[in-house]
């Protein structure tokens, strides 16, 4: 199979986001792989004339052809909005159209409509507004797919920092970092790094939870009785280095040596990935029977319609994807 007959699924996200924005900078170029982009047909039209951008939609169906992207024109695949859509002002009413985007993308990945799914940003917020409890794609993905536990990794070119919890108030963390939670964190890291991307023994920095990794249990006992006994039972399946006091595995020497690094929780890793590579960095769902990749940044309401919003974090999605996808076996 050719780069050019691999199909992405690109879903738009929030409509009154940066997502309309940004998939229609990505279309002015050309790209390997052909794309198939969810959303309404009217906010793509109204986000293009707001933007100055000329853009040629031809609306797809399950079934049409799929050619390569063509600078200048978007497949799309229409799903109508409920209300209409006002850059920047968020609609809760709009919510359902978010998620059957993504219930779309997601099915159609595993039936094998679609090789690869990326996605734009959604606002949590506002889906939870609707009345729809929902925390983040990862979460969504992990449970419509069926997938045992799935690890959210952040990758630019420098760094790959993956997350042991997600999107989960900081007062539950230290209860959440389970044995049995870091082991199967852990087992799909492992797995991923070796299989998608090619590491046959991947250097993992793992950070402590507390400050200074606990200082031998002054402050703080989930490095001793958690991390450490769980780390050991990894050692032979991969070159695992910590429990280390996170403000020190974030140094360059220790980055140097590190294929990724596990962070304990969203807000530890991810500030030192975003202040290294933010705008060029990639979002990949691990552990999922399907390619999810995301773009690094949120719906950036400020930005909608104003043509300020940049693409560069959703060619790098749809690079890693459409890369993933070409080494892929999820037979
Ligand atoms: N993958 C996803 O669906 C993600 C969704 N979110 C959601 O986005 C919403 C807003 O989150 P914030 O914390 O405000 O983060 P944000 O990333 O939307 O915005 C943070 C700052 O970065 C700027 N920015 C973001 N993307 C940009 C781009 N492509 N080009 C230029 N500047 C850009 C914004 O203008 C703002 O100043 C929240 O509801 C959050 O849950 C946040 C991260 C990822
Ligand atoms: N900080 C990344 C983020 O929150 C995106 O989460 P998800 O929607 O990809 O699960």
């Amino acid at each position: 199979m050719t780069n050019s007959t691999k199909r992405l699924v690109i879903t738009s996200g929030e409509p009154a986001g940066i997502g309309p924005d940004i998939i229609l900078k990505a279309a002015k170029n050309n790209h390997m792989a052909s794309w198939i982009v969810l959303g309404d047909q009217s906010v793509f039209i109204a986000r293009a004339e707001l933007l100055k951008i000329k853009i040629h939609i031809e609306l797809w169906m399950p079934g049409d052809p799929t050619p390569a992207h063509k600078a200048g024109v978007l497949l799309l695949y229409h799903v109508p909005v409920k209300n209409e859509v006002i850059p920047g002002k968020l609609d809760s009413e709009n919510s359902e159209y978010v998620l059957e985007l993504l219930k779309i993308a997601t099915d159609g990945c595993v039936d094998n409509t679609f090789d690869a799914m990326v996605t734009a940003p959604v606002h949590k917020g506002v889906i939870c507004e609707s009345g729809v409890p929902f925390s983040g794609h990862t979460e969504f993905l992990e449970e419509r797919t069926g997938a045992d536990k799935v690890v959210m990794m952040l990758a630019c070119t420098k760094l790959k920092v993956a997350l042991v919890t997600t999107h989960l108030p900081l007062k539950d963390v230290a209860a959440a970092i389970t044995p049995e939670l870091l082991s199967e964190i852990l087992a799909t890291l492992i797995q991923s790094l070796k299989q998608q991307f090619g590491l046959k023994n991947p250097t993992i920095l793992v950070a402590g939870l507390n400050p200074h990794a606990g200082e031998s249990g002054h402050m703080g006992m989930e490095e001793i009785e958690v991390i450490e006994p769980t780390l050991k039972t990894f050692k032979t399946q991969a070159n695992i280095i910590g429990p280390l006091p996170a403000d020190t595995l974030f140094t360059p020497p220790y980055l140097e040596k590190a294929d990724a690094v596990l962070a304990m929780y969203h807000d530890q890793g991810l500030p030192v990935l975003k202040c290294i590579g933010f705008g060029e960095s990639v979002n990949i769902t691990l552990g999922l029977p399907i390619i999810r990749t995301s773009v690094d940044h949120g719906t950036a309401l400020d930005l909608a319609g104003t043509g300020q919003a940049k693409e560069r974090s959703l060619i790098c999605a749809i690079k890693w994807a459409l890369q993933m996808s070409q080494k892929a076996n999820y037979a």
